[in-house]
């Protein structure tokens, strides 16, 4: 179990034990409340790294919350949970001091993901390390493990999923800064209008809406790293702020008047040729030299086959310990099949298939015919005997076992014909916890429809 203590505001009970079980799982230590006015009594009492906030609430609601603890906690890290249509609110809440937000439904990778990002102070311990036994990939580790020791700005290339985020938490890990706060931004991921604000925060009253000051991310990052992520995603207006920041060294809030002095070590990544990119304009020459001081470029993992088994065996120990199932075994047939793939999606589709492989195979072997690399043509129907007979299905779903599960949810849709309300009254969940667990299952590759 990690240090690090969530606090979670959500008033559908369901929604609240599904993320209970997905943080628990992943290691955190939660408490949940209901309502705004518990979580101001639960702040009053424990100490918390973070809080995840719904924002429609009975009486306050995420926003009076969030201003609740900009106010009483500037510190502390708050995020909020939002319905898909309410990004104008979302983008508020975060000029209000809001960390993050999510938009409903989101995968739970975005939830552990954003919550690691906030909390990676004490949880760096647990940060993930690239696997790699192929000999072009244990080069590159050992390049990245010769610069991390300089303090050299570094830009990571290769095509998406290929790891270019493991490798610069890699870098920071193996470099003297391994204590100090490693930030990320991912610049393709943020509205652009708000992205200058992230970086180099703002004073109150800088804009409308600046109801408090806020450090940006280069001065969260000071004494660390700050990771740039998909960086040509960022105006060529941004760029030329962000080249004179890195020159200076220093950074001046918006609607700030006193130059901070900044000791950070960047990482920029980012999946386009960027030098291709230069020459069509969509990015400064200037910022490419500054940043393209030690290249290392990610090979697809197509080109680099000796890391595919590996890297496949550890995210089946991952997922089977986050499922807490045994770990399956891979079959030659599996082993074949994954070799064989041209892997267009890298290392996050190998992940994706291994999360599905281990929900589709029967006791614990892993054969050929549950590596799905594209199940829009159709999962294969689930083969197993569903509920096992002296439990209930309710109970089943309740111990948050992802692949039992999965395959609950499925067999019981085929019997209802599909009639969502039915199946969340016979699994005894509400209809908002089973649209959110049918996304889930959505993301996991099985084809719900
Ligand atoms: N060598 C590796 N060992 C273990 N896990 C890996 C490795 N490489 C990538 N992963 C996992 O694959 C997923 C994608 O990795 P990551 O986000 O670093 O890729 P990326 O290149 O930054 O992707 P994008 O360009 O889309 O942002 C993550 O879940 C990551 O933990």
């Amino acid at each position: 179990m990690s240090d690090v203590k969530l606090l979670i505001v959500e008033d559908d009970k369901g929604l609240a034990e599904a993320l209970e079980d997905t943080l628990m799982l992943a290691s955190y230590q939660c408490k949940m409340v209901y309502s705004a006015e518990e979580a101001v009594i639960a702040l009053k009492h424990g100490q918390f790294d973070m809080v995840v906030s719904d924002v429609n609430l009975p009486g306050m609601d995420g926003y009076g919350l969030l201003h609740h603890v900009v106010d009483a906690y500037p510190e502390l890290p708050i995020m909020l949970m939002t319905a898909y249509g309410d990004i104008a609110h979302a983008v508020e809440a975060m000029r209000d001091g809001a960390v993050d937000y999510l938009l409903k439904p989101f995968q739970e990778e975005e939830l552990l993901n954003a919550i690691a990002k906030y909390t990676v102070k004490l949880a760096s311990s647990t940060a993930s390390q690239p696997i790699a036994k192929d000999s072009a990939s244990l080069a590159l580790l050992d390049l990245a493990k010769r610069v991390a020791v300089t303090d050299s700005t570094v830009l990571v290339c290769g095509e998406s999923g290929t790891g270019k985020e493991v490798l610069a938490h890699y870098i920071h890990n193996q470099s003297g800064r391994r204590n100090a706060p490693f930030v990320a931004i991912n610049c393709a991921a943020i509205p652009e209008n708000m992205l200058e604000a992230i970086l180099f925060g703002y004073e109150k009253g800088a804009y409308t809406g600046a109801v408090s000051s806020q450090a940006g991310k280069f001065e969260q990052a000071n004494g660390g790293t700050l990771l740039l992520d998909e960086i040509t995603e960022m105006d060529v207006g941004l760029q030329a702020k962000l080249l004179r920041v890195l020159q200076e060294q220093e950074v001046e809030r918006l609607g700030g008047k006193k130059s901070i002095p900044l000791d950070v070590r960047i990482i920029a990544t980012t999946n386009r040729d960027l030098a291709e990119y230069v020459k069509e304009g969509g990015f400064r020459e200037d910022l490419y030299y500054r940043l393209n001081v030690f290249p290392l470029r990610w090979l697809p993992i197509r080109e680099r086959k000796g890391d595919i088994l590996p890297i496949a065996e550890h995210l089946l120990h991952k997922h089977a310990a986050k499922m807490r199932i045994p770990a399956a075994i891979l079959k030659p047939s599996a082993q074949s099949k994954l070799d064989a793939h041209p892997w267009p999606g890298n290392v996050r589709e190998l992940d994706n298939v291994i999360q599905r492989a281990l929900i589709l195979s029967p006791n614990g072997q892993i054969h050929d015919e549950h590596i799905a690399f594209d199940m829009m043509g159709g999962a294969p129907a689930p083969s197993e005997p569903v509920v096992e007979e002296e439990e209930s299905a309710a109970s089943i779903l309740g111990k948050g076992v992802q692949q039992h599960e999965f395959r609950i949810i499925a067999q019981a849709l085929i019997d209802a014909n599909g009639k969502r309300k039915e199946v969340a009254d016979k699994l005894g969940i509400s209809p908002r916890t089973l649209r959110y667990k049918i996304a889930k299952m959505r993301e996991s590759g099985i084809d719900v429809d």
